[in-house]
């Protein structure tokens, strides 16, 4: 972690007095990233049912998993990754894995977010994956969200950077403009996410692991009520599911300068 301070430390609020330079204040992003991850893998029991995450921050909660499996101090782990990434690195780490057909009901899913709202409500899938992780982290009793604390919003959308809703490629352009017209009061802009071409080739929509595109919603301002916003979009029929994931979140670890806070929906 290349820090002589406990990363461990959790803290619920800033020092009053700060004569010294915040514990974790020296950390990168990255390394804040990691410190959330660990956090979140002590809530993981031998036997248990693991959701994994897809991302920057939720891969090193994998690659934690599968040292305390080599170390022994886990057993009898099954994990269930949200996506092929997840996937190909959970098998390159040796996790044994199932999915939501074999092990309907997931213990623990342990996962990265774009923003968290005070209500720990979340923004999801700018990775693109937002579909598989919405069933697997829904099927959960326990979901964990871990990050720095760069994603925390006043509302969502409040980052500046998008709401993505998962769209079937079929007249894609058309449900792009029916959304943009839900949010038109909220300064909405959506657009298809694209793909650079490789070679210096066309861009072009990019895929998620389930063959369908991403609109991207850029919102200028507060849409209001989430759950009427999410029963809008969710309404078009070409709309497969959205990236807000509302009421899900049980526990949140954030990993800042001040240490980690750990928040409990329900504590
Ligand atoms: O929703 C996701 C992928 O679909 C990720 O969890 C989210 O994008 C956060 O990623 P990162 O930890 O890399 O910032």
């Amino acid at each position: 972690m290349g820090s002589a301070f406990d990363p461990f430390v959790t803290v619920t609020e800033e020092p009053a007095v700060v004569n010294s330079p915040p514990p974790l204040s020296n950390l990168t992003q990255e390394e804040l990233k990691k410190i959330a991850a660990y956090k979140a893998v002590e809530f993981v029991e031998s036997g248990m049912v693991i959701g994994l995450g897809t991302g920057s921050t939720a891969k090193h909660a994998v690659a934690r998993i599968s040292e305390l499996l080599r170390e022994g101090k886990l057993k009898d782990i099954v994990g269930i990754p949200t996506s092929t990434t997840t996937h190909e690195q959970a098998v390159s780490l040796g996790i044994p894995l199932s999915d939501l057909d074999s092990h309907p009901v997931v213990d623990l899913s342990i996962d990265g977010a774009d923003e968290v709202d005070p209500a720990l409500n979340l923004v999801k899938g700018r990775g693109g994956s937002l579909l598989r992780e919405k069933m697997i982290e829904g099927a959960s009793k326990k979901f964990v969200v871990i990050v720095d604390e760069s994603k925390l919003v006043k509302y969502i959308g409040g980052s500046g950077l998008a709401v993505p809703v998962e769209v079937v490629p079929f007249c894609c352009d058309f449900t792009r403009g029916k959304l943009e017209e839900l949010f038109r009061e909220a300064g909405c802009v959506a657009k298809l996410r694209m793909k650079i071409g490789s070679n210096g080739g066309d861009a072009t929509p990019a895929v998620t692991d389930n063959g369908n595109y991403v609109v991207d919603l850029y919102l200028e301002r507060d849409i209001g009520d989430l759950e009427v916003a999410s029963e809008k979009i969710l309404r078009f029929p070409g709309v497969v599911e959205h990236g807000m994931f509302l009421g899900m979140a049980t526990t949140l670890i954030v990993a800042g300068k001040f240490g980690v806070t750990v928040k409990d929906r329900f504590g």
